[in-house]
């Protein structure tokens, strides 16, 4: 990731597009503290992220871009223990609990092993994890990769609401993704940020249209 300058504003989404290699995860990786950056820094809500990483802990969502599951743990546990890291009220934890898992259509298999899930509903149950407690910020990568059309419109939906309590950061592929959800767009390829802006903004400047 070579000079990468950007900035998001509260509740909104910013979608981070880009190919295979683009530098997506790299980039997460330093906003999460995962990765050192050589140079430069980035803030969240005014913290440092390399200085100030447990403070800025308490307020993050994340979902990595290859899920992190405990095998032996249900569903319904997952939602408790990162609830209860959010320090979360128990019963409020339990009533968010069984409405992402709603949302995310896991209330089924809500008490089976995460170990025993498909790939899409692991990578569902991911993003529950990552959204309970409404954090401050959540760093989404890939959320929606390997899910069917109709559990990635479910994800959308979701996000979308979202937005009121959160500021969202996303990796995607999709064009179609970052399109629909995100308030900025920023096309990353090379280890650079190419380009940013709102869909319409970099549709007019380079969009070609359609020809009929
Ligand atoms: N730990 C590492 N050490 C050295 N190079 C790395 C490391 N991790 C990733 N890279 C390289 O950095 C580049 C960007 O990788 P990154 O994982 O950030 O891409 P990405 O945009 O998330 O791609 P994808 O869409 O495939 O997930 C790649 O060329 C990759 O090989």
């Amino acid at each position: 990731v070579d000079q990468l300058s950007s900035q998001v504003e509260d509740n909104t989404i910013f979608c981070l597009l880009g190919h295979n290699g683009a530098g997506k995860t790299t980039s997460m990786s330093i906003m999460t503290g995962g990765l050192l950056p050589d140079s430069g820094w980035a803030t969240i809500a005014g913290q440092d992220v390399v200085r100030d990483k447990a403070k800025i802990r308490k307020s993050l969502g994340v979902c990595p871009q290859f899920d992190v599951l405990y095998s032996e743990l249900s569903c319904w546990e997952h939602m408790l223990l990162y609830g209860g890291m959010q320090a979360m009220e128990h019963q409020q934890c339990e009533e968010e609990a069984r409405r992402l898992l709603s949302c995310l259509s896991l209330s089924s298999k809500a008490h089976q092993r995460a170990g025993y899930l498909s790939g899409g509903q692991q990578r569902r149950l991911s993003l529950a994890v990552a959204l309970i407690g409404d954090p401050k910020i959540v760093l989404l990568d890939e959320p929606t990769t390997g899910l069917d059309p109709d559990n990635r419109r479910k994800v959308w939906k979701l996000l979308q609401a979202q937005k009121q309590k959160s500021t969202i950061i996303l990796t995607t592929h999709s064009m179609e993704e970052a399109d629909l959800l995100a308030d900025t767009i920023g096309v990353m390829s090379k280890g650079k940020m190419q380009v940013q802006g709102t869909s319409l903004e970099l549709k007019q400047a380079f969009g070609t249209g359609y020809i009929l």
